[in-house]
């Protein structure tokens, strides 16, 4: 049994990009494929968390939320399901240019009973972050109740910040989140600036 499982969230509503935005073509592929090419590197399953059919050309296995339209806590709640391994990395599709070396480096960090999260100017990101599976029964509860406000959770949850700050200032593209078709246009410009 592998110790982490990687998956990478790509449901939701895409109200902001008016498509769905992990297949949107950014730079000549659809945008979650920068995503695949730089974890297929790692030798560990990566499964995709989405509904859309489109997501299935990729080759990876792509299951659906068990309970949806809860969100990213939801998408969180089906990954921890469905992990054979004791922990998950969860990522987003939206953050294309995530390097291969920053999500090495968060993976260093895993430790037991603890989410470990990357904290970007004081701030905490629910992606790239990695979620021990025994958090399961707790999510559960929050969508029974509808809480499903991610960084409150975490912030409610032992946790360990890994902070990235110099990370961003050599390399603020990686953090970018495309939403929107205006982040899509901006994101033609740091093409040339991807390290992994
Ligand atoms: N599996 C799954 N992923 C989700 C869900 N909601 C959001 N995500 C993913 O979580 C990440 C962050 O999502 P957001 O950008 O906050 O929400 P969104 O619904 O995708 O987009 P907007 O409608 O523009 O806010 C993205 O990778 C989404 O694909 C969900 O209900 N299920």
């Amino acid at each position: 049994m592998d110790d982490l499982s990687i998956y990478i969230l790509a449901g939701g509503k895409s109200s902001r990009m008016g498509q769905d935005k992990g297949l949107i073509d950014l730079l000549g592929k659809p945008m979650i494929k920068h995503l695949l090419e730089s974890v297929s590197k790692l030798d560990l399953p990566v499964k995709i968390v989405a509904h859309h059919k489109g997501y299935k050309q990729f080759g990876f296995p792509v299951i659906k939320d068990i309970v949806p339209e809860k969100g990213p806590m939801g998408g969180l709640y089906t990954a921890l399901s469905d992990s054979l391994s004791r922990f998950v990395l969860l990522l987003s599709c939206d953050m294309p240019f995530l390097s291969l070396e920053v999500i090495q480096d968060l993976i260093k960090q895993k430790k037991e009973n603890q989410i470990v999260i990357a904290e970007l100017h004081n701030n905490i990101l629910p992606f790239p972050g990695i979620y021990p599976v025994n958090l399961l029964q707790v999510i559960h509860s929050h969508l029974q109740n509808d809480r499903l406000k991610f960084q409150q959770f975490i912030l409610n949850t032992a946790h360990l910040k890994f902070n990235l700050d110099e990370e961003y200032q050599n390399h603020p593209e990686i953090f970018q989140n495309i939403n929107s078709p205006q982040d899509r246009e901006k994101a033609m410009t740091w093409g040339n600036k991807r390290i992994n």
